[in-house]
């Protein structure tokens, strides 16, 4: 709703209050309507000032809404008639004014924000554009270079931005609806021919078709298939050739089009899901409204690798105090210079002063000994870490948090090395982790509710989305990674090649396909992981075993990859070829081809064509039965719960919001058929079989997603 109040004895103060955030639900665009209607219809109101209660001035339109029949006053015509009234109209901006919010605001004649205020357009991100006149007013007040960056990139420009280019008029420390009633009086009873936004001709650039060329071809190259960014362009382009009446019906046109689009519903699904996550739960009924996390004023960090560098330069970032332990004398050298490299680029990047002072260093583990939270980051081998926590719980100081790194080994195995179990939780960071977004935490049989709470809080304090997991191999991410490299490996025995695979994956929309990916982060990775599972053995190589391993279809293709010293990038050759060690650019690599062939002929295999469906429905259909799997075992809590782990961790486009979106998307009862048919053709491939859980959702009439829960909770308590 929208709150009337007369203040200063002529100025007219509308609030808008619809917690948290103001947007503008159906019963806040009535009180709008209705309180500017009274507003300009009493006389002693001299000018008006539109305001957000609880310090933000508003969160655009209400997105909940976009899923039901929308009703109540549409907000075009309704920012027109502020645009249109006879009185001057000042947005009071504080917090934020975002999507329609901020074009409520355009439609006002004056807008005045807060020095901490933050303003933008980020329709897009939401699979939308700004269709309350925001594509055709912005443009009009700052220009279509400008206007095009906002609208297209969605990004919140600070006040200070802001008023330079001139998206508000005067940026204020004090009061914001104080001085924005002061300046209300001050300008009561002057012309307003010259506010009105919708009024002002739309600067032409002189190369305004290459300019649009320009911006469409970057635009379409970045979106990877995203509709949105490339609509927001046509849109934007529509204000700078059509006069304003005929730009808005474009506006309308274009978002007529995206509102029905299924990658709208994907984006605000991630929009959702991503605050959902926050609301974490764990089997034993403990939950985030329930436990409280413990204050972490000083963090350690085990192990100064790639992972502990990244650890410790994010921990540093938020401010703590950070004590990192690395035993070789070399590499800790080393570290400290990357580390604080790393320090001082992240902070002239944003504007800051480093941290570099918040950070010790130390090679003996003693160090850690006051420290609230230790984040161990040594390799991935069991016994190093079984030895180190051992030292942890000998070492620290009474309830210090001990959590480990580890990307896919047991947590509950590594807490029962110490004496106070409870206390430990795995916190897997992605690299670079200073960078990546994605935390899991990790809880064991025996972790604490504090403990889980205290690195979920600290992981959002680092800037991270934190999902919180059960503990198994892989844990969510790496476990459905396992069948999706899989079925790639399959796919190139049987005659695909890594381009053809890579090019089906990356038109989907992953930014790099699978065996890119692998090429970068290091064959070597996961094939140190299949020696320890006993699967990567040289002597294995031929035979009758070679493509059979315990039990079941094996392809030792990566494993005789590296044993030629091809670990990818970092060794200049690996799926493909690279011009150095340490190149970046893949090239297509006849060896490899010629491999491939010499590979299937002493395997007896025949090549067959292999079409772009059949890549996307194998790699993606195993890794979403594998999420069925993960659903159904409680390691994770919901669907909401995997998608932000693939869309943040794992490069899965969020205009496809993530893989159980997406099979939602396709529907269930294809993503059975096609599981059922790909594992009649592949019996020896178990990753096949479709998951219980998933067959239950199709006899139970697909619901949608954000009904699985319930169908879950059903399937538990028969169990
Ligand atoms: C044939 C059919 C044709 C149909 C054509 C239809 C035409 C329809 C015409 C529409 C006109 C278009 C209008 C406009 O251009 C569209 C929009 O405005 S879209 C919305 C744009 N706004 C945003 O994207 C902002 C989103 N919010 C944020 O970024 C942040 O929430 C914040 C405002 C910066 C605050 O951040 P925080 O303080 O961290 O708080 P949270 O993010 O955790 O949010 C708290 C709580 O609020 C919920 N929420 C936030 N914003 C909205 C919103 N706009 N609508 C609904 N709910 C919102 C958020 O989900 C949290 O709740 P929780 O999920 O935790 O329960």
């Amino acid at each position: 709703m929208a709150q009337y109040s007369c203040v200063s004895g002529s100025v007219g103060l509308i609030t808008l209050k619809n917690p948290p955030v103001n947007a503008l639900s159906a019963a806040v665009r009535h009180g709008i309507v209705d309180t500017v209607k009274r507003a300009l219809s009493e006389p002693k109101v001299k000018s008006v000032v539109i305001c957000g209660q609880n310090g933000i001035f508003c969160g655009g339109a209400d997105i909940r809404e976009f899923a039901s029949d929308m009703s109540g006053p549409p907000l075009v015509p309704m920012i027109h008639a502020i645009e249109a009234a006879n009185k001057p109209v000042v947005a009071a901006i504080e917090g934020s004014a975002l999507g329609g919010g901020l074009e409520l605001a355009l439609g006002c004649h004056y807008r005045i924000a807060h020095s901490k205020a933050k303003l933008g357009l980020p329709e897009v991100t939401l699979g939308l554009l700004p269709a309350a006149g925001g594509t055709q007013r912005l443009p009009r007040l700052i220009g279509v270079p400008a206007a095009l960056n906002l609208i297209t990139t969605g990004r919140h420009v600070t006040a200070a931005e802001a008023l330079q280019l001139g998206v508000v008029d005067q940026v204020t420390d004090q009061n914001t609806v104080d001085a924005a009633v002061k300046f209300a009086l001050s300008v009561a009873g002057q012309s307003l021919d010259a506010r009105r936004i919708s009024t002002y001709p739309c600067p032409r650039p002189s190369d305004l078709d290459a300019l649009f060329d320009g911006v469409m071809q970057k635009v379409r190259q970045s979106a990877r298939g995203a509709i949105a960014p490339v609509a927001c362009v046509q849109a934007v382009r529509a204000a700078a050739t059509l006069p304003y009446t005929q730009g808005m019906e474009r506006e309308k046109e274009l978002m007529a089009t995206l509102f029905t689009s299924g990658q709208a519903r994907a984006l605000q699904y991630c929009f959702f899901a991503q605050r959902a996550v926050g609301r974490w739960s764990m089997p034993s009924g403990a939950r985030w409204d329930t436990s409280k996390p413990r204050p972490v004023h000083k963090a350690a960090v085990i192990g100064l690798g790639t992972m502990g560098r990244g650890i410790a330069v994010a921990l540093a970032q938020t401010g703590l105090s950070v004590v990192a332990v690395e035993t070789q004398e070399k590499q800790l050298m080393e570290a400290k210079q990357a580390v604080s490299g790393m320090l001082e680029r992240g902070a002239k990047r944003r504007g800051v002063a480093p941290a570099l002072d918040g950070i010790s260093y130390s090679g003996n583990i003693q160090a850690v000994a006051d420290a609230d939270l230790v984040i161990e980051a040594v390799f991935e081998d069991m016994t190093l870490k079984e030895k180190i926590f051992q030292q942890l719980s000998a070492v620290c100081k009474p309830g210090t948090f001990l959590c480990t790194n580890t990307s896919a080994l047991d947590v509950d195995h590594l807490a029962s090395q110490t004496r106070n179990p409870e206390l430990v939780v795995g916190m897997h960071f992605f690299a670079p982790a200073h960078v990546m977004k994605l935390l899991e935490v990790v809880y064991g049989t025996r972790s604490s509710p504090q403990a889980v709470a205290t690195a979920m809080q600290l992981g959002k304090k680092m800037g991270k989305v934190s999902v919180a997991v059960g503990n198994c191999r892989g844990f969510v991410g790496n476990r459905m990674l396992k069948p999706y490299l899989e079925q790639a490996f399959f796919l190139l025995e049987e005659g695909a090649t890594p381009e053809l695979v890579d090019r089906a994956l990356e038109e989907f929309g992953f930014a790099m396909g699978v065996f890119r990916v692998s090429d970068l982060s290091g064959l070597d990775v996961g094939w140190k992981v299949r020696k320890g599972d006993g699967l990567a053995e040289p002597e294995m190589a031929t035979g009758q075993s070679a493509r059979i391993r315990q039990g079941r279809r094996y392809s030792p293709l990566g494993d005789l990859l590296c044993e030629q010293g091809r670990y990818g990038q970092k060794t200049g050759q690996g799926w493909y070829q690279y011009d150095k060690p340490g190149g970046r650019v893949a090239r297509s690599d006849p060896w490899l081809h010629s491999f491939l062939e010499e590979y299937r002929a002493r395997h007896g295999l025949v090549a067959r064509r292999i079409d772009q469906q059949e890549v996307l429905e194998r790699c993606l259909y195993v890794l979403i039965n594998e999420g069925f799997h993960i659903l159904e075992d409680g390691i994770a809590a919901g669907p909401e719960d995997i998608d932000v782990i693939y869309v943040f961790g794992y490069g899965w486009p969020r205009h496809r919001g993530g893989p159980m979106f997406y099979a939602s998307m396709v529907g269930l009862a294809k993503v059975l058929e096609r599981l059922e048919h790909y594992h009649q053709a592949h019996p020896d491939v178990p990753y096949m079989q479709p998951c219980n859980l998933l067959r239950r959702l199709v006899a139970s009439g697909s619901p949608p997603i954000q009904r699985w829960r319930e169908v879950i909770k059903k399937l538990h308590s028969q169990l």
